[in-house]
Order: structure tokens, then C-alpha cells, then sequence
């Protein structure tokens, strides 16, 4: 394994004598299972197989990031996936996982991920899929979703809206497009006045659903933009969702997001590269590209990770 760490965060890159342990772990699980028929909780039962065969350099490597992150706050692992063909690509972010290439894909998507805790989503998102798919969608090009693609997805951070955002997600790469840049910006790497500062850590902002969701109640909730510890602050931000309360919160919001632009890095993905994003340190994007709508498009699976296990035994269930 190599590792390389970077301004942008950390690059770790798995040979495939030692990610061909995992694969053989999925296998396995595969022939025994037909996930597309597995609920969420069977689904992390099944990934299990795979973090037990997770290489101990990798393990060490997300241990770091997690518990420090003294390289970035975003982790990129190569070679998570053999040269495989995944297939036409779904042109939903809610279809099932069907078939083997993509089923075995996202059991080593999940057995990662869980190094970092408990994979979980909203009942209100993508039905409620445990994995979902990141594919341009017909008649989607220019929304703020994961089915864009002609249109930027400009910065946000998921569920912004809800305390129960996720605290890291991960996206795994089946199929990639050199246009599409998935852009982060961490909060500890934007540079602000003390004012300026302290006005974003003040709950002068509203923030409101985004429309993935399907929700009863629309409603925003009052947010800080910036909070938490001083050496490791948090952001809570969205281009399009988050509304300043007053002329003060609207002037500092400007300073902030010109920040996210100075401060930027970007990753192309391509197959077998898993993205690892801190959601609470961590503002996202992706830049535009062309959706042929053939099967052959850009295809990632995300996941999210709720990191505090009391926090995820509370809400009593894995699609909340
Ligand atoms: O497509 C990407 O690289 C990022 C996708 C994303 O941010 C999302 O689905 O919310
Ligand atoms: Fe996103």
C-alpha cells in the first residue's frame, strides 16, 4: 500500500494482492445472497465479510483519519474495486442494487465505511436506500441532487437541514467522467476576520430541505454556520438552501463562500476510488458534465455513516 499525503487530504492506494482478500470476502457473500432482496440491517450484516479482510494498513489509515485527521479532512482510497464491467448504469438514485458487479461494489463500499461507524439514511431520501447511486438522471441536469449533471452542484454539505446530517459519507466510484471534479473545501482551511467569524458562529441562518428529500414538513431550522472547537470547526452551509437572518450574516456569507472558491481541491474519480468526506468539516461540489443517458454514464454509490454510536442506538432504527 502506498500512501501520499496531500494539502487536499489523504491518498491511500491499495495494490490488488491486498484488496483481493475483500473481493474474495464479497464473493462469498455473494453466493450465498442475493442483496438486491436484503433490508438495510442485513445489508451492514452481509459487509461485515469484507471489513473483517479490510488490509491492517488500511485500517490504520482510516484509524488516522478518523481519530486525528491531521492530513485533511477528506480520505481517498484507490484500488477499492478489481477491473470489472458494472454494467449499464441505473438512471435513479433510488434503484435497487441489482446484479453482481454492483451488489459486490457496494458491500466494499459499506465495509469500509463502517470503519467509521454506523451506515444509515433518511426514510425521506432515495426511499430510503441504504446505498444509493450517484447517476445523472433524465430531466435532472439542473437540479442541486445527486441525479445532476450538466449543471454545477454547487457547495453544500448533506442534509444541512437536519441534526441528524450525517458525519461522513463515502462515495465509491463505478464508472467516472473526466469532467465531472468532485470539489471540497474544509472549514479549518478558510481564512476569516474575528468578526466575520464569530457572526457565522451565531444562529443568524435558516436552513431548509433540500429537494431530494420528500417531506410533510418543509420547514428550515435555525443554524450557526460555522461551531465547534477552534482547532477543529464544523460547517453547516449550502448555496442554495442556507438563508442569511440580517445584512451582517448575508456580508459574512459572501466572505465564507468566496473562501470555499480560494481554498478548493478537487478529485476526479475513476473506478476503484472511494472518496471519504468529513459531512461536518467538509463543504462539497461537483463540477458539470454530459449525461448520454445510454447506460454509460458517470455511476458512484454513496453512503452515509452516522459516527456516534449512542447517537445512532437513540434513533432506534437504520433508516430514520
Ligand atoms: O457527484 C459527486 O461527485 C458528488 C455528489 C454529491 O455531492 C451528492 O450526491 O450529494
Ligand atoms: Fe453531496
Amino acid at each position: 500500500m502506498t500512501t501520499l499525503p496531500t494539502a487536499a487530504g489523504h491518498v491511500v492506494s491499495l495494490r490488488p494482492a491486498e484488496s483481493a482478500p475483500m473481493w474474495r470476502a464479497g464473493d462469498e457473500v455473494l453466493r450465498a445472497t442475493d442483496l438486491a432482496r436484503s433490508d438495510p440491517d442485513e445489508l451492514t450484516a452481509a459487509a461485515t465479510a469484507v471489513a473483517a479482510a479490510i488490509p491492517s494498513a488500511l485500517v490504520r489509515a482510516v484509524h488516522s483519519y478518523r481519530s486525528r485527521a491531521e492530513h485533511g479532512d477528506v480520505l481517498l482510497i484507490r484500488g477499492t474495486l478489481p477491473e470489472t464491467d458494472f454494467g449499464a448504469n441505473p438512471s435513479a438514485s433510488a434503484a435497487p442494487l441489482a446484479g453482481h458487479g454492483v451488489q459486490h461494489a457496494a458491500l466494499q463500499l459499506l465495509g469500509i465505511m463502517m470503519l467509521l461507524g454506523e451506515p444509515f439514511n433518511f426514510r425521506t431520501l432515495y426511499e430510503g436506500k441504504l446505498v444509493q447511486h450517484v447517476v445523472p438522471a433524465p430531466n435532472m441536469e439542473f437540479t442541486q441532487t445527486s441525479e445532476s449533471s450538466s449543471g454545477m452542484l454547487d457547495w453544500h454539505v448533506e442534509d444541512g437541514f437536519s441534526p441528524d446530517r450525517c458525519d461522513y459519507f463515502g462515495l465509491l466510484c463505478l464508472r467516472g467522467s473526466e469532467a465531472a471534479v468532485t470539489r471540497y473545501a474544509a472549514a479549518r482551511d478558510v481564512v476569516l476576520d474575528e468578526r466575520t467569524r464569530r457572526i457565522l458562529g451565531e444562529p443568524r441562518f435558516e436552513m431548509a430541505p433540500d429537494s431530494a428529500h420528500v417531506l410533510d414538513d418543509d420547514s428550515p431550522c435555525r443554524t450557526p454556520v460555522l461551531s465547534g472547537a477552534p482547532h477543529a470547526p464544523e460547517i453547516c452551509y449550502d448555496d442554495h438552501y442556507l438563508t442569511p437572518l440580517d445584512g451582517e450574516a448575508a456580508e459574512a456569507l459572501r466572505e465564507l463562500r468566496t473562501q470555499l472558491d480560494a481554498v478548493h481541491q478537487g478529485h476526479v474519480l475513476r473506478t476503484g476510488d472511494l472518496l471519504v468526506v468529513d459531512n461536518r468539516r467538509v463543504v462539497h461540489s461537483r463540477t458539470p458534465f454530459t449525461a448520454r443517458h445510454d447506460g454509460t454514464d458517470r455511476w458512484l454509490l454513496r453512503t452515509m455513516v452516522c459516527a456516534s454510536l449512542p447517537r445512532f442506538r437513540a434513533r432506534g432504527r437504520r433508516i430514520i
